[in-house]
């Protein structure tokens, strides 16, 4: 079953079209660099998760491609035929499947933070459990060195606690279906089958997708290019948004 999913839409109707995917247990506000960066030249699209944000919560496991086929569902809802497409992690996996699913669609692909298969799968089940239970409140306090490094963070509290809000304003049955889509995604055996121009950016500092893991897609797709964010954890795009936004700029130029 596709969810409704809610979006913010900035830059002229005209203009290409640069699709945003978030990371778990964030919004549409995870990318308000990226918005003010691009909308003078691309009608930014930037887009809530199924049950995250303002998007429906459709209950009980789901799969990367449900959560891919809810973009093309509201792709489809604004009248977007092609596009390019940047996201982060579980953004950055559903950009995978749809550089699978739907390649006719996609002209440009970034991919950062992600993973083909991301570490553990077991434990996203159990994430998922613990999160129907407990809550994402849970989860807080361990973002801190997850998506961003304690040094930044006590350098940009009001940027962090902004992010951590986020997580705090999940609803628990979508954050929990999300992990059981991440648990379950595998596409390390078709990553050959890419074929867009690829940009893949990892965190140095980021122990959810480091390096070595992110890298894994870059070696995957034939051409695609490799960057490491200094000082970055899982959410680069936040936490450099002048590295990142640079390097986007250059790959959809
Ligand atoms: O666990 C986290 O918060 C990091 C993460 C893994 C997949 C994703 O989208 O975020």
């Amino acid at each position: 079953m596709t969810a409704r999913l809610s979006a913010v839409v900035d830059g002229p109707d005209d203009a290409p079209v640069l699709v945003l995917g978030p990371s778990l247990g964030t919004d549409t506000g995870l990318f308000d660099a990226q918005a003010a960066e691009f909308a003078g030249d691309f009608r930014v699209v930037r887009y809530d998760l199924r049950g995250h944000g303002g998007s429906e919560v459709v209950p009980g496991p789901c799969t990367m491609a449900d959560l891919a086929a809810d973009v093309v569902a509201l792709l489809d809802r604004l009248g977007v035929d092609r596009f390019s497409y940047a996201g982060v992690s579980i953004g950055g996996a559903i950009g995978q499947q749809l550089a699978l699913t739907v390649p006719e669609r996609l002209e440009k692909l970034a991919i950062i933070a992600s993973a083909a298969q991301f570490a553990d799968p077991p434990s996203w089940t159990a994430r998922a459990q613990q999160v129907r239970e407990q809550g994402t409140e849970t989860l807080v306090g361990s973002r801190t060195g997850t998506w961003f490094t304690a040094a930044w963070a006590e350098q940009h509290p009001d940027e962090a606690l902004r992010l951590l809000q986020m997580l705090r304003d999940t609803p628990d049955e979508g954050y929990a279906a999300c992990c059981e889509a991440i648990g379950d995604f595998d596409v390390r055996d078709r990553l050959g089958q890419i074929t867009m121009p690829t940009l893949v950016v990892a965190g140095a500092e980021d122990p959810a997708t480091p390096p070595d893991m992110v890298r894994l897609i870059a070696d995957g797709i034939p051409g695609a290019q490799f960057l490491v964010v200094t000082g970055a954890g899982h959410l680069p795009n936040t936490t450099d948004p002048e590295t990142v936004n640079a390097a986007l700029r250059g790959h959809l130029a």
